[in-house]
């Protein structure tokens, strides 16, 4: 069987606050199919693809927060991208914000999928490493406000089978941590696939303001590297009721080269043909886990008494 996958990474430019989601899932067909005339078979969107970037505002009325949620997937306004990817062969990973009632409980998750390309559902991930606070904090221009909305998934990090290979998924500030990358390598991942909404402003460090783009592509490079596996990273980018997201999507090899970079801040479609055989220059040699790793010496890393 071929190693090779071709990716598409289909970056999102702003979504309203009323942009309804049968308007963004025209756009997201729309980039499907592009990158279905461009020859690929696995397309990545960003995280919470299908609304605004809703954790900038601090919500008192659950009826209203809830609007931003999906109650099932696929649903009503969602299966459309299911019905396109069985017709055209084309999978995909798509981040969106879970509810689901459990225990007698409503529970929330920043959430992603993975679909193959006969339209069903591979895996699911619930994202790890919530950024932002969890009280309003009204001297922030917006508000980020996931710790309050989402609680943190338990599952960890995972390795599907799928495409050919070994697929993980991540969402936006996992891409920051070493261990995602790590611990997905370690379950076998070849291919990491991770949607993004980054404020260009950071409040509390706004110093650091004009590093985003730099921060970004470094820990991705990064976690590439020194894991030996594709990292395809996708934005929501541009001005989004008022706040400027970043954009850089882009597709870095196992060598930590970027192959593919997107240019603009709007939908935008990038392409590359996958290697997935390639995670072997680096995994074989310089990162050898079985030859090289030490982890008698990193104890600390899960064990806060050593
Ligand atoms: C609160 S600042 C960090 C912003 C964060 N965004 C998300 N969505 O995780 C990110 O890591 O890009």
């Amino acid at each position: 069987m071929s190693r090779h996958i071709v990716v598409g990474a289909a970056q999102l430019g702003p979504i309203a606050r009323s942009e309804p989601r049968s308007r963004v899932i025209e756009r997201m067909l729309a980039l499907l199919h592009k990158a279905h005339r461009r020859g690929a078979t696995l397309l990545v969107f960003p995280e919470l693809a299908l609304t605004t970037f809703f954790p900038r505002w601090f919500f008192d009325d659950a009826d209203e927060l809830d609007g931003f949620y999906e109650g099932e997937m696929p649903g009503e306004a969602t299966r459309p991208l299911f019905e396109a990817a069985r017709q055209l062969g084309i999978g995909f990973y798509l981040g969106y914000a879970e509810r689901i009632e459990s225990g007698g409980r409503v529970h929330r998750y920043n959430t992603s999928i993975l679909v193959d390309q006969a339209g069903e559902l591979v895996g699911k991930y619930r994202k790890v490493h919530l950024p932002g606070h969890h009280e309003h904090e009204p001297w922030r221009p917006f508000q980020h406000l996931e710790k309050r909305y989402f609680e943190p998934g338990e599952d960890g990090f995972g390795c599907w089978e799928a495409f050919g290979g070994k697929m993980g998924m991540a969402l936006c500030n996992d891409r920051r941590w070493p261990e995602t990358y790590r611990v997905s390598a370690l379950k076998g991942v070849e291919l990491l696939m991770l949607g993004y909404n980054t404020p260009i402003h950071y409040p509390p460090v706004p110093e650091h303001d004009h590093l985003q783009g730099f921060h970004n592509h470094l820990c991705m490079q990064a976690g590439a590297y020194q894991n030996g596996m594709w990292v395809v990273g996708v934005a929501k980018a541009g001005r989004e009721e008022g706040c400027d997201l970043l954009g850089q999507s882009c597709i870095i090899a196992p060598t930590g080269e970027i192959v593919a970079m997107a240019s603009t801040l709007e939908d935008e479609l990038i392409v590359h043909e996958c290697d997935l055989d390639r995670t072997r220059e680096i995994r074989e040699h310089i990162f050898n886990f079985r030859l090289h790793r030490r982890p008698e010496c990193y104890g600390v890393l899960v064990d806060d008494d050593q």
